[in-house]
């Protein structure tokens, strides 16, 4: 299981957790957000995060400029699309070598054909919680609205994860899931990540299937 811990800002936090070697690392370019980094982090201690970590930049809306702007001024490797940005903007950003992951708000129901036209051009999906906010909402959604979940990109589960699901996602079976991402569940101030939680997420995801 792949595992992204999204929203670093924090100094301390982020070497703790870089030390812990997930998949992923999450740096929010949403100023609106709690979560918002560039005030807080320098470029440079975002590029020096190990190599064997993709680096993710993490936008809602934000143009194809200003996303490879920041994408060379902190050196990600990856960006995650958390508004409405359309397949194209997704295709631009490939095609300049990034990882691209689009993020979907679930609510009551996902519509697995809307998403249809990122399929060419997205990476990992990322499914997530709709709430007031565009992510980072806290609220976990009912992952049995991915059983019917068919399409050849492979995604993370997000919304709301806390060490209280480790068990159920370790054993979670839904075709396409790779990944989940952890946020404000793992977290003593929005943005100051818990190492010592994310350790025992990490430890629990990581340790063999029983099944
Ligand atoms: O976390 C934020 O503050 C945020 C704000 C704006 C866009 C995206 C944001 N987070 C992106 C993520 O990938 C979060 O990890 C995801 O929304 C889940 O967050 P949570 O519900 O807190 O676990």
């Amino acid at each position: 299981m792949l595992v992204k811990v999204c929203g670093m800002r924090d100094e301390a936090a982020l070497a703790a957790v870089a030390a812990l070697a997930p998949d992923f690392l999450g740096f929010i370019f949403a100023p609106a957000s709690p979560r918002y980094m560039e005030d807080v982090l320098a470029p440079e201690q975002v590029q020096q995060v190990p190599t064997s970590i993709w680096k993710v930049g993490v936008f809602v809306n934000a143009t194809t400029e200003t996303v490879l702007a920041k994408a060379r001024q902190f050196g990600l490797g990856a960006v995650q699309l958390h508004g409405h940005e359309a397949p194209a903007q997704c295709e631009e950003l490939g095609e300049a070598g990034l990882l691209v992951m689009k993020a979907f708000s679930v609510g009551s129901a996902v519509d697995f054909a809307a998403l249809l036209p990122y399929v060419p051009f997205c990476d990992f999906f990322l499914f997530d919680t709709k709430g007031a906010a565009p992510g980072g909402n806290g609220a976990v959604f009912d992952w049995a609205l991915l059983e019917r979940y068919d399409l050849p990109v492979p995604y993370l589960l997000a919304g709301g994860l806390a060490l209280e699901h480790a068990a159920e996602l370790a054993a979670l079976r839904l075709p396409g899931l790779v990944g989940v991402d952890l946020n404000s569940g793992f977290e003593t101030a929005p943005g100051v990540k818990d190492a010592h939680r994310v350790a025992q997420m990490l430890q629990a995801l990581r340790l063999p299937a029983t099944t």
